[in-house]
């Protein structure tokens, strides 16, 4: 990639805006009738966990795996958890409600990677969920998200 091109991390503004993200987004998953009920037990740092997470996938520091024991550990963390379909689809919505409160940017280039990637790994979250002992963590890599199609940030029409 162009080296003057942000990565999708840079661009939604870095740790400080995916931490008020996420903090924002499990406060109403917590209160949420369909979606509320398979968080009850997470911890207290689970948000921040998250943040990093997807601020590595985006092309930010490499915290999760470093600190927080990786891909493997997510996949992990889902195992078991026998996710239906419409606890995934309040998920989306919930994530997007808070994308939109907390001030991430919404230009179409960074929504359209932004939703292209939660979709992709809350559908992989749920069959994991499903998998029980069949799934092998080991063999799945830390993505690495881009801009895809729209192929970089976006540009007001005066700047092209
Ligand atoms: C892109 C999609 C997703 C990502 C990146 C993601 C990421 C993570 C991470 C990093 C953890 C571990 C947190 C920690 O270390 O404390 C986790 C745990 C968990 N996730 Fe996800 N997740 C995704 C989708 C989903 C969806 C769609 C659901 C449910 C509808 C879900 C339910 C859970 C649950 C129940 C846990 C365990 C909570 C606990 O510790 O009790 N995840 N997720």
């Amino acid at each position: 990639m162009n080296e003057d091109v942000p990565t999708l991390f840079e661009w939604a503004g870095g740790t400080e805006a995916l931490n008020r993200l996420t903090h924002t987004f499990y406060g109403k998953v917590s209160r949420d009738a369909i979606v509320g009920p398979v968080f009850k037990n997470m911890s207290p740092d689970h948000s921040a966990h998250v943040a990093a997470f997807i601020g590595e996938v985006f092309g930010g520091p490499k915290t999760y795996s470093e600190e927080h024991g990786g891909h493997r550990e997510m996949v992990m963390h889902h195992l078991g958890k026998h996710l239906s379909e419409e606890q995934r689809r309040r998920w989306i919505n919930l994530l997007t409600d808070a994308a939109d409160e907390v001030g991430l940017p919404d230009d179409p280039e960074f929504r359209s990677a932004f939703t292209a990637y939660v979709e992709w790994g809350s559908r992989l979250a749920r069959m994991n969920s499903n998998l029980g002992e069949t799934c092998d963590p080991e063999t799945e890599p830390m993505p690495a998200w881009g801009w895809g199609v729209p192929g970089g940030p976006y540009k007001p029409p005066s700047a092209k």
